[in-house]
């Protein structure tokens, strides 16, 4: 294992393709070991151009321009930090040994994709998960859900090239079917494009569990978990996150044996947010980013390496620890308004609430639902820390600039 001097002939590059709030977190980590880093996102000034070596803002989506800019720039590494990626050409570059692609193209190309990874976790692996069809139209999403073998209402019905929870919509009942198509087809990636129909899980909890693989001392690939991340989520979007989620150790045994599954299925080396439903001893397997995942952000403060550490280790093939150092929590902090260039009050009054951060993305345009900042807080326990990431996360005002 080897690593150069950034800017020089013997740099060791990579490029994140995505540049938000994780991507800025992995790029920190990385520059921390004089890795020259190159961000990629759809538009300037996103949160990690603002600290790499070279940012650009290029459509990712587009093969061409994608391939243009990894032959100008020869990163040795390529981290997708976001889904929407024009992963036919990842997995051409992969193939061509040009670069090596995080975890793994083919990993990338099944996530990025809910009917692929489905497929690949109900079907090829057997691992538990919620009933589920694929649907192209308001009329075949009716089929999936009545019948006997049918989801039944209530389900949910999302774009199939989708992430935090856009196109989502949860069906009550019939009323509610061409509501869902239309809004799945406006907010989708991709028009005319599928839908999942799914059953819905009455689970008791939801829990992220980061799954890392990386290079033991022998060379070959170790599987390690972080403590279970619990969390709330609003609309498919996360608001608030802790770790540890207490669990029974049956259940625990089983997600880390769901994760291990399907974290050896895609391969390759760094980190996955493996998404999970718990209810009592069951488990059932949702999704799973080949990523850092947003309600891990919490590992900022609970874990000796953070989520963000973890993956820059493990695609440089260096050693990693999972270990909680602390229990904790974060709290989202959204942009409230629909504004450029806004300014945020109360970050004093924020970090004098005890053993708490704050992280502001410095992302140039806000939304009212878009993520602009996190506060994340130890704490003796969960529930103290809970509520000092609350605490802190409200004391920040977003306030026009
Ligand atoms: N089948 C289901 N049963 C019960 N709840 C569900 C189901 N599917 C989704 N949810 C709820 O909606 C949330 C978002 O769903 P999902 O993770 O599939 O969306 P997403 O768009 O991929 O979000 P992200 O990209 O942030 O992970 C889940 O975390 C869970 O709270
Ligand atoms: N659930 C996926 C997730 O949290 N992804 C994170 O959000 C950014 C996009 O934010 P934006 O939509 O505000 O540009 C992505 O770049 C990534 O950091
Ligand atoms: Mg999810």
């Amino acid at each position: 294992m080897k690593i150069g001097t950034p800017n020089s002939p013997t740099a060791t590059r990579v490029m994140l393709l995505g540049a938000g709030e994780l991507g800025k977190e992995v790029i920190i980590a990385l520059q921390r070991y004089g890795v020259e880093v190159i961000a990629v996102d759809r538009y300037e000034g996103a949160p990690g151009h603002q600290v790499a070596h070279r940012a650009h803002a290029v459509d990712m989506t587009d093969a061409g321009a994608l391939k243009a800019l990894i032959a100008r720039e020869q990163p040795h590494y390529i981290v997708p930090e976001i889904e929407a990626i024009a992963t036919d050409a990842l997995a051409e570059i992969e193939a061509s040994g040009a670069a090596t692609v995080i975890p793994t193209a083919r990993a990338v190309q099944l996530t990025m994709n809910r009917e692929g990874i489905r497929r690949l976790a109900a079907e090829e692996l057997g691992l538990p998960t919620s009933k589920y069809a694929f649907a192209s139209s308001a009329d075949e999403i009716r089929k999936a859900i009545e019948g006997n073998k049918g989801t039944g209402y209530p389900c949910f019905v999302k774009p199939v090239m989708s992430s935090s929870g856009k196109g989502q919509s949860l069906l009550k009942g019939p009323d509610d079917v061409d509501k869902a198509w239309d809004y799945a087809e406006a907010a989708g990636r991709v028009k005319g494009a599928r839908v999942i129909v799914e059953g819905f899980i009455d689970f008791e909890f939801e829990i992220t569990l980061l799954t890392v693989r990386s290079k033991g001392p022998s060379g070959l690939v170790e599987t390690s978990f972080c403590d279970p991340i619990g969390h709330v989520q609003q609309s498919g979007d996360y608001v608030e996150s802790w770790q540890p989620q207490p669990m029974s150790p049956t259940a625990l045994a089983r997600a880390r044996d769901i994760a291990k599954a399907v974290t050896d299925s895609l391969g390759g080396l760094g980190i996955f947010g493996v998404e999970l439903f718990v209810k009592g001893d069951q488990v059932w397997f949702s999704e799973v980013s080949p990523r850092p995942h947003d309600t891990g952000l919490v590992t900022l403060v609970t874990q000796h390496q953070s989520e963000f550490e973890l993956h820059a280790r493990a695609l440089l093939g260096l050693p990693t620890d999972t270990a909680m150092a602390s229990p904790g929590a974060s709290a989202v902090i959204y942009g409230g308004m629909e504004e450029q260039g806004i300014a945020f009050e109360g970050l004093d009054e924020a970090l004098r609430v005890p053993e708490t951060e704050v992280r502001l993305f410095g992302k140039p345009e806000s939304f009212a639902r878009r993520r602009m900042g996190v506060a994340v807080a130890r704490g003796e326990t969960v529930a103290e820390a809970r509520a000092r990431a609350k605490e802190a996360a409200s004391l920040v005002r977003p306030v026009k600039g």
